[in-house]
């Protein structure tokens, strides 16, 4: 039995008027990959971001590897992949820079960066194949590289729990077969993985779990039962 990388009660988000999660309750595994499925607005954003701390809970409580998030974001345990249209890609960063961010939760009393810091960052480009783009800025990225890029910054980080909100979106079969790969690697030494996916054909191979999402949980599980159409027709058809 796998230790809980994340657990969620009973949370719930409310954006002034809007419910965006109405009590979720969720557990997410380490050493496994849990996919995470809702249609547009079914509240996968807000649940990852939830769990980050970047959204506070109107209810509920979120507890990463046994801490509140706030204690395990100081403790550089939970690496996040953001969702493209919550990105700023014309920030003036390159993308040595971004991975490189991973590292501030890790820097020694002097908050400056040691040999070790600076091979972990050139260490994380080239696991994602981005050596030779290390300089550009981050913004002149295709759309499957600043996933990559993204993914780098979790790897110098050396995260312990990974969200990645729609880390497929506008990503090409070569570019999602290297993010998958990475993902199965981390998973198998012992990450907790939190993925968010419309790519509904792609989670069997993808997770271990699967959860289906719209508000609250509606199922979660092995991914065959949870994608069985009664379940399918409620989250994608019109849910409560
Ligand atoms: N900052 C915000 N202010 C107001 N409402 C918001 C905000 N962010 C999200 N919402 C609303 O909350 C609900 C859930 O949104 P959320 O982005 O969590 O869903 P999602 O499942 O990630 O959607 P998508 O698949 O389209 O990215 C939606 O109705 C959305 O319009």
């Amino acid at each position: 039995m796998s230790a809980a990388a994340i657990e969620v009660r009973g949370v719930t988000v409310r954006y002034h008027d809007v419910l965006a999660l109405d009590g979720a309750d969720l557990t997410v595994p380490a050493g496994r990959l849990t996919g995470l499925l809702g249609m547009n607005g079914s509240g996968k954003s807000s649940l990852l971001k939830a769990i980050m701390g970047i959204v506070t809970p109107d209810a509920g409580e979120v507890r990463v590897l046994g801490r509140a998030s706030r204690e395990a974001r100081r403790e550089a345990l939970i690496g996040y992949v953001p969702q493209s249209e919550d990105v700023d890609w014309s920030f003036p960063l390159t993308v040595r820079d971004v991975v490189a961010q991973g590292r501030y939760g890790r820097l020694g009393p002097l908050r400056r960066p040691r040999a070790v810091d600076r091979a972990a960052v050139e260490e994380a480009l080239d696991r994602v194949g981005l050596g030779e783009l290390a300089d550009r800025q981050i913004g002149r990225l295709s759309g499957g590289q600043r996933k990559r890029a993204f993914l780098a910054r979790c790897l110098a980080q050396e995260a312990r729990v990974l969200l990645l909100d729609e880390p497929f979106a506008g990503v090409d079969v070569s570019s999602q077969a290297a993010i998958t790969g990475l993902l199965r690697e981390l998973v198998a030494d012992g990450v907790g993985a939190l993925v968010s996916t419309h790519d509904l054909a792609a989670l069997p191979t993808l997770a271990d779990d699967a959860v289906l999402l719209h508000r609250r949980v509606l199922a979660a599980g092995a991914p065959h039962d949870v994608l069985r159409p009664e379940n399918l027709a409620l989250a994608f058809g019109g849910a409560p």
